[in-house]
């Protein structure tokens, strides 16, 4: 899950990498507090959850810019804490999981969601419905299930009605969160602009204002919480006229580049 790629080659290079919403953050690193979002945002978009690729520089990257903002900095992200922390080890940064329902803080505590028997069950059931849809993958991440159809594209409307039948049977604690070809269900009374706000309560996070960095429609809450909060909220790809995000940045490469410029 690694590569060797390297920050600042390519077009990027020949540029200059300024980028609006992030210039604030370089000339005032103490004002500023930053939350970033993992796939299609610090990460390349892959074919399966597993095989998403870390270029070797990047968790040393975070690692400077977590330190020039006194810590500041947190990933969040639908993926699962535990799956998270390797992707940059040897680093182990403040990680909000399962979009918003599990969380770690600074201090390293962490909330974790529960997961009840049923829910359990339901995963089991889910496995055994897949089998239905060749491609599909299932995901299990503890407290929350993702059936992802990147594979399996046919099969999209009966993945979402079975999964909509299980979200039924769930109750309210549950909520269906699609995503890029993927829908999931998981905890309800989490969203990730409830994981900024949470972070933000607390220290190094306390007193700064937020930028929000993410790509889909998951981070859109993070988005809406930066906007009300006096910070600054940034959509990774084209500019859309149904984000919330105030600014963009191409891709995910471009975004790795301007990070990577921010590092003094
Ligand atoms: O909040 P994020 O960090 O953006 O996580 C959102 C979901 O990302 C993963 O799925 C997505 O990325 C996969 C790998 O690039 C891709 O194959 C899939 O189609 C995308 O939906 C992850 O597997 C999910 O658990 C996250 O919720």
């Amino acid at each position: 899950m690694s590569s060797q790629e390297q920050p600042g080659r390519g077009e990027a290079e020949q540029r200059p990498l300024k980028e609006p919403a992030l210039t604030a953050l370089s000339l005032h690193p103490q004002d500023w507090a930053l939350f970033l979002d993992i796939d299609g945002t610090l990460l390349d978009l892959a074919e399966r959850p597993e095989e998403i690729i870390v270029p070797d520089y990047l968790p040393g990257t975070l690692h400077a810019l977590s330190r020039q903002l006194g810590g500041a900095l947190a990933l969040v992200t639908g993926r699962a804490i535990e799956f998270v922390d390797p992707l940059f080890a040897p680093f182990r940064f403040p990680v909000a999981g399962l979009h918003g329902a599990e969380r770690r803080d600074a201090g390293g505590r962490l909330r974790r969601a529960h997961i009840p028997p049923a829910f359990q069950e339901m995963k089991q059931i889910i496995q055994r419905q897949a089998m239905a849809w060749p491609g599909a993958i299932v995901e299990d991440k503890g407290a929350a299930v993702a059936v992802h159809f990147r594979h399996a594209p046919g099969s999209e409307a009966e993945i979402g009605e079975a999964m909509q039948r299980h979200l039924e049977e769930a109750g309210p604690d549950w909520n269906l969160q699609r995503g890029k070809m993927v829908i999931e269900i998981c905890p309800a009374h989490a969203s990730k602009g409830h994981a900024v706000e949470a972070f933000l309560a607390e220290a190094p996070f306390e007193g700064r204002r937020p930028i929000t960095i993410g790509d889909d429609v998951t981070d859109e809450t993070m988005f809406a919480a930066a906007n009300r909060l006096g910070g600054q909220s940034v959509r990774i790809g084209e500019a859309d006229e149904k984000t919330l995000a105030r600014a963009s940045i191409g891709s995910p490469a471009r975004l790795r580049d301007v990070l990577g410029t921010l590092v003094k």
